[in-house]
């Protein structure tokens, strides 16, 4: 979420997914119609055993010795094997988690000209409306976002807060603080699965960058034609996503070649790898490639924080992953350089990841 100097893009007419919804149910515009082979096959076939591994924080916080041994090895197959993992028990108050989803509900049913007051201008990655859009022919994804940056404080953007709902401002706070310190915690233990200090993340990092978006896909009447948000990766450090109570799967994550739908876990977090855990592991621990998918009568909300470096760190391998097994795999890079790389990209698998590569061509500025 680096600030973005405003070039004069033109991305054409963006349709309001919500308003699409509203004024004729079964209309999809030829802008969301995907082409063949980015059309979702939606799986009717039950669950595959094989499912994003679960991880009791309580057993990796304060369980007995073998306890602790079992979740941290069941913590390194998730970040080797899946760079995905679910979240039980991770102490955060679920009064909390209903707070965040209300508050987020409530500003998605707001009438639109007042979440416009919060428009995300083009070429921006803060606000109301759809991100990574920067040309007119390209195919947008069946989903509304609001999205806003929080820490350090100068990447806020006091405009793009809502004053409704009413407690929308405070619970975002909140939970944020909350999801930080999980964030902190998390990469305590990703730590040690790499024989690092505990605290080898937190004082690389500095103050860390967090941001938060709300992604809310309303029911398509084509879930076969559109995708609720394009494959990616997430440019992050760690990724914390909540996925609505109740609201349907959708988000797919991309393992050995098939998407894997990630069954929705009662009050669990999605923890997912980004592009920066990557290089940092030198490629040990990677970033998945992931969408969202839509459902043909369920809406569905997910609020995601991203949490990564502060801009100024300078990031590449860590020396102590790197050695003539493991060959060095990225270059070392500003993390603010990458990150204003990130969001000046389409979204389109992990593409935005060639930036770190050591072949790389792509110019750092
Ligand atoms: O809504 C989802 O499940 C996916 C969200 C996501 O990947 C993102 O916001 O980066
Ligand atoms: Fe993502």
């Amino acid at each position: 979420m680096a600030p973005v100097p405003i070039s004069p893009i033109n991305v054409g007419h963006i349709d309001d997914v919500q308003e699409l919804r509203k004024s004729g149910p079964a209309t999809i515009p030829e802008r969301f119609v995907r082409d063949m082979t980015e059309r979702p096959t939606l799986d009717t076939a039950p669950p595959s055993p094989n499912t994003v591994p679960v991880i009791d924080f309580s057993r990796l916080v304060k369980g007995n010795k073998e306890e602790h041994k079992s979740e941290m090895l069941e913590l390194t197959r998730a970040c080797e094997e899946w760079g995905f993992f679910q979240v039980i028990n991770h102490g955060i108050d679920l009064s909390m988690l209903k707070s965040i989803e209300k508050v987020a509900k409530d500003f998605f049913m707001l009438p639109l000209d007042e979440k416009q007051k919060h428009q995300m201008l083009p070429g921006t990655v803060q606000g109301y409306g759809q991100a990574f859009v920067f040309s007119e022919d390209q195919k947008l994804d069946w989903c509304n976002m609001f999205a806003l940056g929080l820490e350090p404080h100068f990447i806020r953007v006091p405009k793009l807060w809502p004053t409704e709902p009413l407690k929308f401002s405070e619970t975002v706070e909140i939970y944020s603080g909350e999801v930080r310190k999980l964030c902190q915690h998390l990469l305590e233990y990703i730590a040690m699965t790499l024989n690092l200090r505990a605290d080898f993340f937190e004082e690389m990092f500095g103050v860390a960058v967090q941001a938060i978006r709300m992604n809310y896909y309303p029911p398509c009447a084509r879930p076969d034609l559109v995708l609720g948000l394009s494959p990616h990766s997430d440019g992050s450090a760690l990724t914390v996503l909540q996925q609505g109570k109740g609201s349907p799967g959708g988000l797919q994550i991309l393992k050995d070649s098939k998407w894997v739908p990630v069954q929705p876990v009662p009050n669990a977090f999605v923890i997912n790898i980004g592009d920066t855990l990557e290089v940092l592991t030198n490629g040990k621990y990677k970033s998945v490639e992931h969408r969202a998918v839509t459902d043909r009568e369920k809406d569905r909300l997910s609020i995601v924080t991203f949490y990564a470096p502060s801009y100024e760190t300078e990031l590449g391998p860590i020396p102590e992953l790197v050695d003539e097994n493991n060959p060095c795999k990225y270059r070392t890079y500003n993390h603010g350089e990458y990150s204003k790389h990130y969001v000046t990209s389409k979204l389109q698998g992990k593409k935005t990841l060639e930036f770190a590569k050591v072949e790389s061509k792509i110019a750092t500025s």
